[in-house]
């Protein structure tokens, strides 16, 4: 709140670049009411405890004028907290509205088409013969099922089947090695996870609708191990060097994919259940010290690419795509052929103590203050996604993927 008050015009700017619908003023003004009634209620109170302390040496015919100011008094508190319950609960709905102020850098725009590249990676392949997409390849291979699993599980899921079951499980135990690699703990997370996670990791309230929900028990999926590495710590204080606390997360994935009725609908582009190895960091909150996480972990996502030979390409995401809780988002785009366009495989985000604040994610700094820390996350590798590039780029003309040096050395082989 002292942010919002003293950058009141930087976070207006924040909430139209990024499309958001809040009226700071009605925040601000709400803010102060509630303060005003709870200042109130604070010297109502300490009337009737000062009336009350009277009480004992008083002379027995003013006892009863106290007892009635006192009850007075405490009534008129009690009143005065009833009234403001539900402006309180406003303002703290509003407050989960608040964008992060976006990276000066960012291009300002309302939406993806607002996105710009700003480094491409690889040589697109240019074949001799007319590639195959995904799913022809897949079918001819005997890699996947996507048509019974639909009678069985509904639209937008698949089986995995053969060698291409076995790369996938390959892959992910090689990606969460590999940023093992890089210092970080890897930890297999549940998606299973309570409505607060999702709320402290910035997916409710907005996203709500994307999001599965177990009613019975209270329960939702998460679409990204990142809601519960984002609850792990909440609440505790973290001594300074503990940090950063730097996860390789592996979890199962879900998602509705509400909004995206009719969108990719044909493979393993969109599906309701991915799986995905997820780079995560609780840091300093020095915003130089963020600056190098995200560059480390771009650097990851990427190298995996470059292993895997995938061309790509590096995106600065718009104010208006990037989301609420982001200071900077790059996305990394990888090359379909089938489709002549890049496509998002990995999605890398700052949030500074945005998350933190919501997430209760706090530490003692040097000088024993106690601060809310910084966060940032990353895909490492997401599959089936990443197949879809991956078998298209190394597709031969017989309908053969051929393997990569570094993906051979997983599989054993030089084809798929
Ligand atoms: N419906 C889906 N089907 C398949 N893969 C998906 C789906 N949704 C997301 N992904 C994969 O998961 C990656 C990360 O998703 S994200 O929403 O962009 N970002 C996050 O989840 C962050 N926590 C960083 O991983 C995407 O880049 C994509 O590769």
């Amino acid at each position: 709140m002292d942010f919002i008050k003293a950058h009141t015009d930087t976070v207006k700017k924040a909430i139209a670049d990024k499309n958001v619908e809040l009226d700071l003023d009605a925040l601000l003004a709400l803010e102060e009411e509630v303060k005003g009634a709870k200042q109130e209620i604070e010297a109502l109170r300490a009337e009737r405890n000062r009336i009350s302390g009277m009480f004992k040496d008083a002379a027995p015919e003013e006892k009863a004028e106290l007892g009635r100011r006192a009850k007075e008094a405490g009534k008129r508190a009690g009143e005065l907290e009833s009234g403001i319950a539900d402006k309180q609960q406003q303002l703290k709905d509003m407050m989960l509205l608040v964008p992060n102020i976006p990276y000066e850098g960012a291009p300002v725009g309302p939406g993806e088409d607002d996105n710009i590249v700003i480094r491409t990676e690889g040589e697109k392949p240019s074949f001799d013969f007319t590639p195959r997409d995904h799913v022809e390849l897949m079918e001819m291979n005997g890699w996947a099922d996507l048509q019974r699993v639909t009678q069985v599980s509904g639209s937008r899921t698949y089986c995995l089947k053969g060698r291409l079951a076995l790369l996938e499980q390959k892959l992910m135990a090689w990606a969460l090695e590999t940023i093992m690699g890089n210092g970080f703990d890897p930890i297999t997370v549940p998606a299973i996870a309570r409505e607060d996670a999702f709320v402290r990791q910035g997916q409710f309230p907005g996203h709500r609708e994307e999001t599965y929900e177990l009613e019975k028990d209270d329960l939702f999926l998460a679409g990204t191990a990142e809601v519960v590495l984002t609850g792990l710590h909440s609440g505790e204080i973290l001594e300074a060097d503990q940090l950063p606390v730097l996860y390789a997360g592996y979890s199962p994935c879900f998602r509705r994919e509400a909004g995206s009725a009719g969108r990719d609908v044909r493979g393993l582009l969109r599906v309701h259940q991915f799986v995905k190895v997820e780079q995560y960091v609780i840091c300093e909150a020095d915003e130089a010290v963020s600056a190098e996480w995200h560059a480390k972990l771009l650097a990851a996502a990427e190298s995996l690419l470059q292993a895997m030979e995938i061309p790509y390409q590096v995106i600065e995401t718009s104010t208006g795509d990037m989301g609420l809780g982001k200071y900077r988002m790059n996305d990394i785009e990888s090359w379909v052929p089938s489709l002549d366009k890049y496509r998002e495989t990995h999605s890398c985000s700052t949030l500074h103590d945005w998350q933190a604040r919501r997430a209760n994610l706090r530490y003692r700094n040097s000088d024993g203050k106690v601060v809310h820390a910084h966060t940032l996350n990353n895909t490492a590798l997401a599959s089936p996604r990443i197949l879809v590039p991956f078998l298209e780029n190394h597709q031969q003309a017989d309908g053969r993927v051929k393997l990569p040096p570094a993906i051979a050395a997983l599989m054993g082989g030089e084809y798929l």
